[in-house]
């Protein structure tokens, strides 16, 4: 579904990503780990049109999207959040997820009234159960701007999912949120994955990656040095290595870390 070739991105003199080869299949939940700065919010930005690669190819369902704009790549189906989402000022969280789900519109309204009634009732139920599977519920009339950090970014995920993704490129969408609906986020990602998305996970939370992810890949100072299944993770020595450092140097205490990896 999307394959990368020798990705690589440079902003002036400072390498971020070099010779990234990534392959994500249809269906696919794929992990993208890496300790601070190794550069995965980097490839997000350019697999999702924000930023343009400085070398490399992007394929994506039979097409090359490498320099398209996000508007162009978003209308292919693929959808992105951020680390930090932005929230409209004047519109609340239920407006937001109206206008994310697809709405019956122009010429529809005038020749089909009834199906169109009928479609926007349905439009603004699947936007009230996402808000309720969210707990977003309290505050649905609130200003998006104005719910706090978390909540904003279950906000941006629920627009995200029912803006029609195809693939859904998610960065960190577990900073700031709670365990409990942590897990409840695994089986809503999975559930979505089951209606035919893809997805592609950035994530600190090695719980989090191990419950949902069926493969995970590892950057290291832009360059991938793992591609595997989350339970082998912490037997590749150069995630290890990449996380804690050189066996030698590596602290005795067992990491928190290698604790969440073996939760
Ligand atoms: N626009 C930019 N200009 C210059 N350097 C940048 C720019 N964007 C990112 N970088 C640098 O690229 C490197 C990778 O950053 P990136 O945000 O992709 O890392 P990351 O793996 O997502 O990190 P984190 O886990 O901390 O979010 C960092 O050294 C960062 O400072």
């Amino acid at each position: 579904m999307l394959k990368t070739e020798a990705i690589a991105k440079h902003f002036g003199g400072l390498e971020v990503l070099s010779d990234v080869n990534l392959s994500v299949g249809a269906g696919e939940i794929v992990g993208l780990l890496g300790p601070n700065g190794s550069g995965k919010t980097t490839l997000l930005n350019i697999l999702s049109g924000f930023l343009r690669p400085s070398g490399g190819r992007i394929h994506y369902g039979g097409r090359d999207i490498g320099g398209m704009a996000p508007e162009a790549i978003a209308r292919l189906g693929i959808r992105r959040t951020f680390q930090l989402p932005r929230m409209p000022e004047k519109m609340s969280c239920a407006e937001l997820l109206l206008t994310a789900v697809e709405q019956p519109a122009g010429a529809r309204l005038l020749a089909w009234p009834g199906r169109a009634r009928a479609e926007a009732r349905d439009a603004r139920k699947r936007a009230f159960e996402m808000l309720e599977h969210l707990e977003l519920t309290r505050v649905a009339h609130q200003p998006a701007s104005g719910i706090s950090g978390g909540q904003q970014k279950l906000l941006a995920l629920g627009a995200a999912i029912l803006g029609g993704a195809r693939l859904l490129l998610l960065d960190e969408p577990t900073a700031g949120v709670n365990p409990t609906l942590r897990l409840r986020l695994v089986e809503t990602l999975q559930d979505i994955r089951r209606q035919g998305v893809t997805l592609v996970v950035v994530e600190h939370d090695m719980g989090f990656i191990g419950r949902l992810c069926d493969r995970c890949v590892v950057l290291d100072r832009g360059v991938l040095i793992a591609d595997c299944k989350p339970e082998h993770l912490m037997e590749n020595e150069r995630v290890v290595e990449a996380y804690l450092g050189k066996r030698e140097t590596r602290p005795k205490a067992p990491d928190a870390l290698l604790r969440t990896a073996e939760a």
